[in-house]
């Protein structure tokens, strides 16, 4: 298959990201084979759910929502059809059907398809695997649009967990999100995550880490949500011939 010959579908198609998927993938060359919306309003390009779509597309790219996870990953496995996985918000159980559904089908997911992010992620835990958790306090800041529906954001919570990586601990246990109250003492080895909210801020992540003596601090900011699709058509185009497996940016961007 070559690119001119490859079937791209999007769910999420009317979204903020998918409507640049869909300039996207026709600037790369690809075949838009539709997407889905829940008000298809008579378009044959447009499709209620994905198990309609999903037979006549090599792979779909998807920026939806996490209640749509069980129903796009039984989709895409029976279909045979690779999926590039960009909704955050997921629970442990949707994250185990992803997991699953990868055994049958190959699959990227990333929460944040930017390059810059890719790299911001893995410096992270270079970085935590050098300062010691006991003198440095890591911290992480996000900032998005008031429409964002889930807290802390995906790509927070993958900077979180490249933190926790680097130290060999558990994030869920380490985490420190939402402080309010008398909340007594930092703890030495928390991660501390905090949430801002407002206008249409495309989304800010910034990584600190705060010792007696000095701070070291890690920003991203995306300017424009186009980073994040045609991070996911590069992702689409590389699963092109992979067998299943589940998949990160890293991957893609060849840093393994
Ligand atoms: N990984 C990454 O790089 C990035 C990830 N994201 C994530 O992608 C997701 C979408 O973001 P964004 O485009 O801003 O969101 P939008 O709300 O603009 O778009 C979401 C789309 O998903 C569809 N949708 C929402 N809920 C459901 C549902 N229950 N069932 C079926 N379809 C549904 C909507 O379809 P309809 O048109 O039918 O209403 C809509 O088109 C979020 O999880 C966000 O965090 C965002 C940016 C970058
Ligand atoms: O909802 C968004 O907008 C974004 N979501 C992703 C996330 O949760 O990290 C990526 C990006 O920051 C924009």
């Amino acid at each position: 298959m070559t690119t001119d010959t490859m079937r791209i579908g999007i769910a999420g198609i009317n979204g903020r990201v998918g409507r640049l998927l869909r300039e996207e993938v026709t600037a790369a060359g690809a075949i838009l084979a539709g997407g889905t919306s829940r008000d298809p309003q008579g378009d044959g390009a447009l499709f209620p759910t994905l198990d309609a779509l999903a037979p006549s597309c090599d792979v779909v790219i998807d920026f939806t929502h996490a209640a749509t996870i069980r129903a796009h990953a039984a989709a895409l496995a029976k279909a045979g059809v690779a999926w590039v996985l960009g909704t955050t918000g997921l629970s442990e159980a949707d994250q185990a059907i992803v997991a699953d559904a990868a055994r049958a089908i190959p699959v990227v997911q990333a929460a944040n398809y930017s390059p810059g992010v890719t790299l911001v992620t893995r410096l992270a835990r270079q970085m935590a695997e050098i300062l010691p958790a006991s003198a440095y306090d890591a911290e992480i800041l996000e900032m998005h649009h008031r429409q964002k529906v889930d807290a802390p954001s995906g790509t927070a919570l993958a900077i979180g967990q490249a933190v926790a990586d680097g130290r060999g601990i558990d994030l869920s246990s380490h985490m420190d999100s939402g402080r309010t109250g008398h909340t007594g003492p930092r703890r030495a080895d928390a991660i501390g995550f905090a949430v801002l909210r407002g206008g249409q801020i495309v989304g800010e992540h910034t990584l600190t880490f705060t010792s007696a003596g000095e701070q070291i601090a890690l920003t991203h900011r995306a300017f424009d949500r186009r980073v994040f699709a045609s991070g996911a058509v590069r992702a689409a185009l590389w699963l092109r011939g992979r067998p299943p497996g589940l998949y990160d940016m890293e991957d893609v961007l060849g840093l393994r």
